[in-house]
């Protein structure tokens, strides 16, 4: 597979600047000491944006491999929008990522499909990769119309995406009724979604297109259940909530194929 893989760790409203050194120091440490290949697969950490600016130090300071990304961005560069976090404040902190269309902002902030085409594109205005989120809620799973839902919300929230733009997108695949539920999809749910999305990919740009596309999956993720999801061929990487807050649980799920 010529897709790099993606473990990303979304924190959510956990720990503050100063727990946020101590996890990572130790996550790069714990990862140095299995003799991780960084080269093989990106690993990524998306903290409060209150944390970025002492993760940027220390990542910087001690050279570590350690990607890092905002959790949200606002449409707009500057300006009277009080509470928002601008994609070029993101980017000179040093940003590689940024969350889109994370469940919890689409249910809590009532963001919808244009609000995230409209962030996805500020993302890219920024040199941000986007990590765009999509998902079914629980009672769209129990109809069985999750698939057709899932790629609705996908093909709203790419809504002017050019082809150049699309082959650096990553999408993350987040069924609701799974997050910090301790559900987990099966690996072959996650691999169902992952495989729609991109032959929507593939119909929506091209075959060549859907091959560079990143798609990871993401909801009540542990170490115990990451290699079979891995294992997916469609699955290119994993979005982890709560298992990224411990550091050993965390490299361990990034040490998928140890
Ligand atoms: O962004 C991460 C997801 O919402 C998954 O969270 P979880 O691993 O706590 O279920």
């Amino acid at each position: 597979m010529s897709r790099k893989p993606l473990i990303a760790g979304n924190w959510k409203m956990n720990l503050n600047h100063a727990e946020a050194v101590t996890l990572v120091q130790k996550l790069a440490w714990t990862l140095d000491d299995a003799n991780f290949n960084f080269s093989a697969t990106e690993v990524a950490v998306f903290p409060p944006f209150t944390d970025i600016r002492s993760v940027q130090t220390l990542v910087e300071g001690d050279k570590l491999d350690i990607l890092y990304g905002g959790q949200d961005l606002s449409v707009h560069d500057s300006g009277a929008y009080t509470g928002e976090i601008s994609g070029a404040f993101l980017s000179k902190l040093g940003a590689t990522f940024v969350l889109v269309g994370h469940s919890e902002r689409r249910t809590y902030h009532h963001e919808s499909d244009e609000l995230c085409a409209a962030k996805v594109q500020a993302a890219y205005k920024h040199g941000l990769t986007p990590v765009l989120c999509v998902g079914e809620p629980l009672e769209i799973r129990e109809a069985g119309t999750h698939v057709e839902y899932t790629l609705e919300q996908l093909r709203g929230s790419i809504a002017g995406l050019t082809a150049e733009q699309a082959e650096t997108l990553v999408i993350a695949y987040e069924p609701v009724w799974a997050i910090g539920t301790g559900k987990v999809a099966t690996a072959d749910d996650a691999q169902e979604m992952s495989a729609a999305i991109r032959a929507e990919i593939a119909k929506l740009y091209s075959a060549d297109v859907a091959e560079k596309v990143r798609v990871l999956y993401g909801g009540s993720v542990k170490s115990s259940s990451a290699p079979s999801i891995m294992g997916k061929e469609d699955v290119d990487g994993v979005l982890v909530g709560g298992a990224s807050l411990q550091a050993d649980e965390f490299a361990a799920i990034a040490r998928f194929d140890a």
